[in-house]
Order: structure tokens, then sequence, then C-alpha cells
């Protein structure tokens, strides 16, 4: 089986979580495009759901293949997100921001009552970190922010390349305009820690850990999709 096959199991067996008449949140990125197609099947089929998506690009999945949508200020209460993820631990504290969605993808999810994340098992791992963090910063002074980030890492004994994200010869800008630096600390054993440096830099808009916010994952092997809570 590989990668996309994987994904695809994953995505299916989220889509047994979700009802007719439900609020979705609807993640980004490549496993979270196949349970949109998936979801495209059901809706053509008849099942009544509206989506809130986490940005642009899963909008315009979305609309292109018949899935109704609304914004999150239109439904601000939101019955179950389902989202991939780029790493995540036996506690489902996840690494997300990859794609460059953090920030729409967190609040989406915190207004969610349900998280599930779906990934093929390449992302699980023992300790998050060998994944580069994606850090949100406002492009204003990002310079003095990513100062403020090292010396918030070296105070947790972490260091490692701060990477402003670029699309090719050009500046990353996430859907909200802002920048990523993607924070290669190699190992983070304590992401609560982390979370609350990183929270507490003015420029910081948003970081890629997502704490206490999955309570379900769905991860996809050669043997199929099991369920996984947090330890
Ligand atoms: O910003 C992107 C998101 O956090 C994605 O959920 C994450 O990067 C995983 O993406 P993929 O399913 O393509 O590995």
């Amino acid at each position: 089986m590989d990668a996309r096959e994987m994904k695809i199991k994953a995505a299916a067996a989220a889509l047994e979580h979700v009802e007719s008449g439900m609020k979705l949140g609807i993640g980004t990125g490549s496993t979270a495009d196949e349970f949109v197609r998936l979801l495209a099947e059901k809706v053509a089929a008849g099942m009544k759901v509206e989506g809130v998506p986490t940005s642009e690009r899963t909008a315009r999945l979305c609309l292109e293949l018949g899935i109704t949508l609304r914004s999150l200020d239109e439904l601000p209460e939101l019955d179950l997100t389902i989202d991939g993820a780029d790493e995540l631990d036996a506690r489902l504290t996840l690494i997300k921001g990859g794609g460059g969605a953090l920030l729409r993808e967190k609040i989406v999810a915190c207004a969610s009552r349900k998280m599930i994340v779906i990934a093929d098992e390449s992302k699980q791992v023992e300790t998050l970190g060998a994944f580069p963090l994606p850090i949100e910063v406002n492009p204003f002074g990002h310079v003095a922010t990513r100062i403020a980030i090292e010396r918030a890492a070296s105070r947790l004994g972490l260091s490692g390349a701060l990477n402003l994200r670029m699309a090719g010869s050009e500046r990353f800008h996430t859907d909200g305009g802002h920048l990523i630096i993607d924070a290669s600390f190699g190992r983070i054993p304590d992401a609560e820690a982390l979370s609350a440096e990183l929270a507490a830099i003015p420029g910081v808009v948003e970081h890629g850990l997502f704490i206490h916010i999955a309570s379900l994952a769905i991860i996809a092997g050669p043997a199929g999709a099991r369920t996984v809570t947090a330890q």
C-alpha cells in the first residue's frame, strides 16, 4: 500500500464519524484532500453537511466538488473537525502547519466539539520535533521575532535553524498574510513549555503545536486503519 492509499484509508475511516446534518471543520493538506473527495461522494449521494474550510486551498476543492461551505462567523460552533498532521505523539500532541494553514486550522479545531486527526503511520513519532515546527509570525519586525524565538527556545535548551519559509524566490505568505518561520529543533521534549514561551512573544501570531485539541487519531498503515486515543 503506498502513502496515498494509506491516506485514503484514514480518510475513509474518519468519514464514518460524520453524520448528516453536521457542521464540519475541514482540514488542509494532502490527507485532508482525500477526506474532502470522499465526503463529496457522500454529499452527492444525499448527505447534508455544512463545512468550514481551514484554508483557501481547501475552500476551492470543496466548492469544486459541491460541498456547501460557510464561514466560521456564520457557524461559530462546529460538531467535528477532521484534519491531517505533520507529526503526532502518543498524547495526540500534534505538529501542524507544513502547508501553512496552522492558524485557521487551530481556530477551527478549537471551535469544534471534537477534532479527529487523520494520518498515515509515518507521522507517528515518540518525541515531536523531527518535522520543523512552523511558527506563524507578523511580517512587521519578523527578524526581531526570530531572535526572540531563538532566545525563548534556548531557555528550554532547544536550538536549531530557524528558516523563513519561501515559495520559490518569494517569501511564503499564509492566507492571513503572515510569514512562517520553520524551526528545526530536532526534538521537543516539553511541548507545553515551548508553546507557552512562543505564545508570550508579541510577533508570534500562532505556532503549529496542537496540545489537548485532538481527541482521536485515525492512523493508516499497510494493515489498514486503526483508531488511537490520547494516552
Ligand atoms: O498546514 C497544513 C496542515 O497542518 C496539514 O494538515 C499538515 O501539513 C499535514 O499535511 P499532509 O496531510 O499533506 O501531510
